[in-house]
């Protein structure tokens, strides 16, 4: 029997979301490509077509009502998606007829209330600072990162700064937002530098005003996206380590804005953000291996 998916996105980055608590799903990495392959990109077919995949799996401790697991539409799984943690709060608040859940991922336990309609605020957690949670290949300051991209006396971007907000991200200011081709170009060069030892999400973050910044992400595993959840949040705690933000902004990309907080308390990114519910659809059958 075919299983069935909801498509969702996040300011249009888009996800296939999948529960396993009726249906299994243990997919390979190439299982996921053919899922997350963009209709006719190649003209060969293609699957649903999405920026990740999510899989909503029956809960694994007390006090969460579920796990969730998260691929690149590269088939790589990955530890957090801001985006699709606002998708997954709003459907289990939805099927529990709740204003407020939690469930666990591999990067930890997440909580999410609901923001208004269609609307979620999700605690992403603390983020890591230190060089051996981005992680980096070697010891060094991630509030100013030795690296550049372009000619060494006229670098198109340099001294970034690193946090993982349970995937990890560069983030380079710039003095103006960039363009797609830009952040194309430059991301994929930095995507897998060899400082990165897991490869790295890309962000670059023109800082507005204090409480206000444009961004545009080249993700890890999955390219230009219209939005990056997890990459506002590193982008704001980017922002304010360097003093460019007070502790909560609006984070704007080309689809729409997050508001994302570093709370001073406890140090928690504070996420709220729209969810869009796009259809429902049954996936292809698993081409036999
Ligand atoms: N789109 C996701 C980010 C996915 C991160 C993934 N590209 C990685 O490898 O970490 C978000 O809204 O946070």
């Amino acid at each position: 029997m075919s299983r069935t998916f909801l498509k969702m996105n996040g300011l249009g980055n888009d996800f296939v979301v999948i529960e396993t608590a009726t249906q299994s799903f243990e997919p390979t990495p190439e299982e996921i490509r053919a899922i997350a392959k963009r209709p006719d990109s190649d003209g060969k077919g293609g699957g649903v077509g999405c920026d990740q995949v999510i899989a909503i799996d029956p809960p694994r401790a007390e006090g969460a009502s579920a796990y969730v697991r998260f691929w690149n539409s590269d088939g790589e799984e990955t530890g957090a998606c801001g985006n699709g943690t606002r998708c997954v709060a709003w459907l289990l608040m939805q099927s529990a007829g709740k204003d407020a859940v939690a469930f666990d991922t591999v990067a930890g336990r997440l909580s999410g209330v609901a923001a208004g309609e269609k609307r979620v605020t999700v605690d992403m957690g603390q983020p890591g600072l230190d060089w051996t949670q981005i992680p980096l290949a070697e010891a060094m300051d991630t509030a100013r990162v030795e690296l550049q991209v372009g000619p060494i006396d006229a670098p198109l971007v340099h001294t970034p700064v690193c946090v993982s907000m349970g995937n990890p991200h560069v983030v380079f200011f710039v003095d103006a937002p960039v363009t797609d081709e830009f952040a194309t170009k430059t991301g994929s060069l930095v995507e897998h530098h060899p400082l990165f030892s897991e490869g790295v999400n890309v962000g670059f973050a023109h800082v507005a005003a204090r409480d206000h910044i444009q961004l545009k992400v080249w993700e890890r595993g999955a390219g230009l996206t219209a939005a990056c959840g997890t990459g506002a949040c590193a982008a704001q705690v980017a922002a304010v380590r360097r003093g460019l933000t007070d502790r909560q902004a609006r984070v704007e990309f080309e689809s729409g804005s997050l508001v994302i907080e570093w709370r001073e308390s406890d140090g928690h990114v504070i996420m709220t953000g729209p969810i869009t519910m796009e259809y429902a659809g049954k996936l292809p059958e698993p081409v036999a291996a």
